[in-house]
């Protein structure tokens, strides 16, 4: 039986899955990567589940890729990386939001893992990093390209070209992570604030907000358009039109998911 690496727990409509591999800080190693997408591919599949929230055992979230596995790449081709794209693209494009809750260190794949999430709640222990010019190699799962969409072009070269971490504070300041909470609170806002996802918005309304945010990692013009398609398929629904008779007679929304 091998071994698991990522647990899952229910806490109503949130699925929690935690990186499970606390000897090597929760690398992601390949086996990792491939139960992780399997893992958040199947919580998407659950009509019932309105969200997903990322986190890692012990004192850390993710240490990136596992570096032991890379001697096996030389002479990597782009089908060495596709377990690594599977999950990225999977994270990023997950039928409900993802939020990342993180403790501890979320390093290389680790930290582009919390960018590819929708938002992100800190504890203070929490450190950031994308270190791998340090070790001859760039960032290879979004992190040349999501980190600045977070934090910026300057805070973002600051931290792809000297790959020194960043704390939780600096992290919040520059807007890497929504909530920033001690660290013993990290679950409780990361479960609170998918609570209040699954609450306050049918499943369509909050994928249609969550695909069109998405979109805005397109130039503009092809983003406004997206969020606009977007909006209409939403307007169209029976929950926009419950949504709306709620509000003008003073009542809570009985959404119904159509
Ligand atoms: C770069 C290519 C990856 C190869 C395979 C991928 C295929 C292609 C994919 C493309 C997309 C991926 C892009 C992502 C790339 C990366 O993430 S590169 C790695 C980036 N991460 C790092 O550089 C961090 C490395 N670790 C450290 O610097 C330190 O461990 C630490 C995080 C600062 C913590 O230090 P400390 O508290 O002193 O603990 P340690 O004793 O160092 O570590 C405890 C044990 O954990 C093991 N470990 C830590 N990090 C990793 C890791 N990234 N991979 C594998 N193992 C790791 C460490 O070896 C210790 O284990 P033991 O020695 O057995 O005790």
């Amino acid at each position: 039986m091998p071994e698991q690496l990522v647990t899952v727990e229910r806490h109503g409509t949130t699925v929690v899955l935690t990186l499970d591999r606390p000897s090597a800080l929760n690398a992601l190693s390949r086996a990792l990567v491939a139960e992780l997408a399997e893992r958040l591919e199947e919580a998407a599949a659950d009509e019932a589940v309105r969200a997903v929230v990322l986190t890692g055992s012990a004192k850390a979230f993710c240490a990136g890729a596992d570096i032991s596995e890379i001697p096996n790449m030389t002479g990597a081709s782009p089908l060495d990386t596709l377990p690594f794209d599977r999950l990225f693209d999977t994270v990023a494009t997950l039928r409900v939001p993802t939020i990342a809750a993180v403790r501890g260190l979320a390093f290389g794949g680790g930290c582009e893992l919390v960018l590819a999430c929708d938002t992100a709640v800190a504890g203070r222990s929490a450190r950031f990093a994308v270190p791998e010019v340090r070790l001859g190699v760039i960032p290879g799962a979004g992190g040349t390209q999501r980190l600045v969409h977070a934090v910026g072009k300057a805070k973002a070269m600051r931290m792809l070209a000297t790959g020194a971490p960043v704390d939780a504070e600096w992290a919040y300041a520059a807007g890497l992570v929504a909530d920033l909470v001690d660290d013993d609170q990290v679950l409780h806002r990361a479960l609170e604030l998918a609570g209040q996802i699954a609450g306050n918005a049918p499943r369509a309304v909050a994928y249609a907000v969550d695909s069109a945010r998405r979109a805005n990692d397109l130039p503009l013009h092809q983003g406004l358009a997206h969020e606009r398609r977007n909006f209409l398929l939403a307007l169209g629904t029976s929950d926009a039109q419950e949504g709306v008779a709620a509000f003008t007679d003073r009542r809570t929304p009985a959404f119904t998911g159509r």
